[in-house]
């Protein structure tokens, strides 16, 4: 459905995005994740036909993105990531001005009052009157009404406060059971987590990582924190072939996939001072693709 093969963009400073390949299956979401000026919304502007790729090749049901940008336009709702609106309207006006520009208007306001009973927005506020939180819900039913087959969201719920932010997952879990194919990118792990299939970071241009996330959870390490008695204790682990990252002396964090019988045979070697197991979320596993 979404094809990304081989794509560049790249800016005058040399800053952009350098030969990022993916693809997202129909009905599926993709969780595009990494730091500030990392390329996420460069390449959610080229999917969207704002920009001419350098080179490679982005297409969404096989329409090339750049040449075919109408027809892609017209199975794509997308949502910036940051919004102007006509601050002089009321949220009904602008919502009804979007409906007016689509046919199958009474089955968008249909939608139109689903979403903003969902999200809790007040409507007959003037938009310049409205909070950043209300903007991007604002924002948010403009793009999910309009019901198209492709959704392009980029940072949906920023601004938004933890509950709001729980209704958008469910929003968009719904929109996934009637078939949606999604692409979103993201600063909060969780959202991507609870509704997307693949996750993609990205940072300084270059995807590091396409993950299942069903993939991720299996993968989940175990880290346990652990102190030692002498340097000669701290000398013996650091010999062994555990993934070790140094806290303080004597002490160590111990990162371990699967099997736990290295880690016991080596603290069996040594004497130990405190001993603990540190959850690890799968969010902080994840982290470890940023830094
Ligand atoms: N029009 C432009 N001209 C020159 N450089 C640009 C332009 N747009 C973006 N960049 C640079 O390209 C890089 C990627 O920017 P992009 O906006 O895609 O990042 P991002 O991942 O969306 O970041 P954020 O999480 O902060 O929104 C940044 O270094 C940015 O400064």
């Amino acid at each position: 459905m979404i094809e990304v093969k081989e794509l560049s963009k790249v800016y005058h400073e040399g800053r952009g995005i350098k030969n990022i390949s993916f693809r997202v299956e129909p009905g599926t979401a993709f969780g595009f994740l990494g730091p500030n000026g990392a390329g996420k919304t460069t390449t959610i502007r080229l999917l969207m036909g704002f920009l001419k790729p350098d080179s490679g090749l982005v297409t969404i049901n096989e329409h090339d993105c750049w040449r075919e940008k109408t027809e892609v336009k017209k199975i794509v709702s997308y949502l910036p990531g940051e919004l102007h609106f006509i601050e002089n309207l009321t949220g009904a006006d602008f919502l009804n001005l979007i409906a007016g520009m689509h046919r199958e208007k009474i089955h968008i306001k249909k939608n139109r009052d689903y979403f903003i009973s969902a999200l809790e927005l007040d409507l007959e506020i003037l938009i310049r009157k409205m909070s950043k939180g209300m903007k991007q819900k604002l924002g948010i039913i403009s793009a999910l009404m309009l019901d198209a087959g492709v959704l392009i969201l980029d940072e949906p719920t920023s601004g938004l406060d933890p509950l709001m932010q729980k209704v958008f997952i469910d929003l968009i879990l719904e929109e996934k059971k009637k078939g949606k194919t999604i692409f979103m990118s993201s600063h909060q792990f969780v959202e991507i987590e609870r509704t997307c299939e693949q996750a993609g970071i990205i940072r300084e241009g270059k995807l590091l990582s396409v993950q299942s996330i069903s993939q991720l959870r299996e993968a989940e390490y175990q880290t346990f924190e652990v102190e030692v008695e002498s340097k000669k204790d701290a000398e013996l682990l650091t010999q062994s072939h555990l993934n070790l990252t140094a806290i303080q002396a004597g002490c160590y964090v111990i990162r371990v996939g699967g099997e736990l019988d290295n880690l016991w045979l080596a603290l069996s070697q040594v004497r130990v001072k405190r001993f603990r197991q540190r959850s690890l979320e799968l969010e902080e596993a994840f982290m470890d693709f940023y830094r």
